[in-house]
């Protein structure tokens, strides 16, 4: 466990950050009104690059000063500490997105999923109708591969535009492997400490699995996408209907991080859920959704202990159950599961 970084370390960076061009910096700035489940502390530094070079500066400054931080796209996955986190790093200024080609478009990070299904809808391209109503942001979706039903993030993805204190890269898709919730880039140029044969990078958004650490953290800066030309009429109706099923059968009013669980492959982990009987179970103010058993809700005003001691809970009476180890899929910052 590294020390933590003293105020005056990080006044200094802040001054040194308030030089860079494109980077908003804050101290102290409160967390919780940037995620979906409206949980959390305050971050000591926030910064939110508005360019591709600011990110770099500022990976490089973050570096230098051997300063760990966590990425924050969306907030629609995470869980963070009531007692806040040293530094996170904003990507939702990297919100850029440019036409390359017929359905062929290059999008920065920070660009909404919502954003990115409405353009497909108007442009009437078929592809992301799957992604419809799933919040977050385009790299925070790519790093864990999310998606729905019939597609996940990766089936559209030709390229991604890595970047690290060293600069920024385009990868092929052939360098990229999918899966389920889960991107493994292998990135030949990147000097990872971290691994043995430095070849590949794991970026699998798994339990416990902490690669990303500090001074070497890999960032999804953007990516290229391929959709297909459709008709505006099919795709809209598409989005309407995958955004209708979401409704009915997800708590979409009330503050959660989506599903908590990844699917184990025997039985959807909500399912699993409710038949051990725990839909509405309560900690604090947090509870297991009555509408969809593996979304928790933040009831009233529910801490990210409440969460946490909530997902211990459930995890346990799951295994007690059925012997299956559910296995998180939201990710946590300053806390652990
Ligand atoms: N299917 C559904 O209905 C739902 C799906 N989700 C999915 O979860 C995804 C989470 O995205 P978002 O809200 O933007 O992410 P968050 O802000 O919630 O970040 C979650 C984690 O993603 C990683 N991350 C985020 N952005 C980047 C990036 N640019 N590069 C590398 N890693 C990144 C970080 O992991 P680390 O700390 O390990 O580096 C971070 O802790 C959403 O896009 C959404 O699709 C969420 C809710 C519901
Ligand atoms: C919400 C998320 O993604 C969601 C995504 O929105 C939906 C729709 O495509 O499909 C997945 O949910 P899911 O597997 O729970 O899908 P659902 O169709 O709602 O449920 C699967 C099965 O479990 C059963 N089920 C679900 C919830 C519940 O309380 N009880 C129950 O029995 C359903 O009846 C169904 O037979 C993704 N979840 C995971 C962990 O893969 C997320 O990643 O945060």
């Amino acid at each position: 466990m590294n020390k933590r970084p003293s105020r005056q370390l990080f006044e200094k960076i802040y001054t040194q950050l308030k030089g860079i061009p494109d980077i908003w910096v804050k101290r102290d700035s409160n967390l919780s009104s940037l995620t979906t489940f409206k949980i959390g502390g305050d971050a000591r530094l926030w910064i939110a690059p508005l360019s591709v070079d600011a990110l770099v500066s500022c990976l490089g400054l973050l570096k230098d000063n051997e300063i760990d931080f966590h990425i924050l796209g969306g907030g629609s996955n995470v869980i963070i500490s009531d007692h806040g986190v040293d530094c996170v790093l904003d990507t939702r200024g990297l919100a850029w997105i440019k036409s390359i080609g017929e359905g062929q478009y290059e999008v920065g990070a920070g660009f909404s999923l919502k954003r990115l299904v409405a353009l497909s809808v108007k442009n009437g391209l078929s592809g992301c109708e799957g992604l419809a109503g799933i919040p977050g942001s385009v790299g925070g979706a790519i790093a864990m591969n999310a998606g729905g039903k019939n597609v996940a993030i990766g089936d559209l993805v030709t390229h991604l535009l890595i970047a690290d204190s060293g600069g920024t890269r385009w990868i092929p898709r052939e360098k990229v492997q999918f899966g389920y919730r889960k991107c493994v880039i292998e990135d030949r140029s990147f000097n990872s400490t971290l691994n043995t044969q430095n070849s590949k990078l794991l970026m699998e958004r798994s339990f416990n699995s902490t690669l990303n650490t500090q001074n070497s953290k890999l960032i999804i800066a953007g990516a290229r996408i391929s959709l297909q030309k459709s008709r505006e009429r099919i795709v809209r109706d598409y989005v309407l209907s995958i955004m209708d099923r979401r409704k009915k059968t997800q708590p979409l009013g009330k503050p959660s991080a989506g599903c908590i669980f990844k699917n184990p492959r025997s039985t959807p982990a909500g399912k699993l859920i409710e038949m051990a009987g725990l839909k509405g179970m309560q900690c604090g103010g947090a509870a297991v959704s009555v509408k969809h058993a593996n979304f928790i809700v933040n009831l009233d005003r529910a801490r990210a202990q409440d969460v946490v001691d909530l997902i211990k809970r459930v995890r346990e009476k799951v295994f007690e159950n059925f012997n299956v180890l559910l296995e998180p899929e939201v990710k946590t910052m300053g806390v652990s599961l």
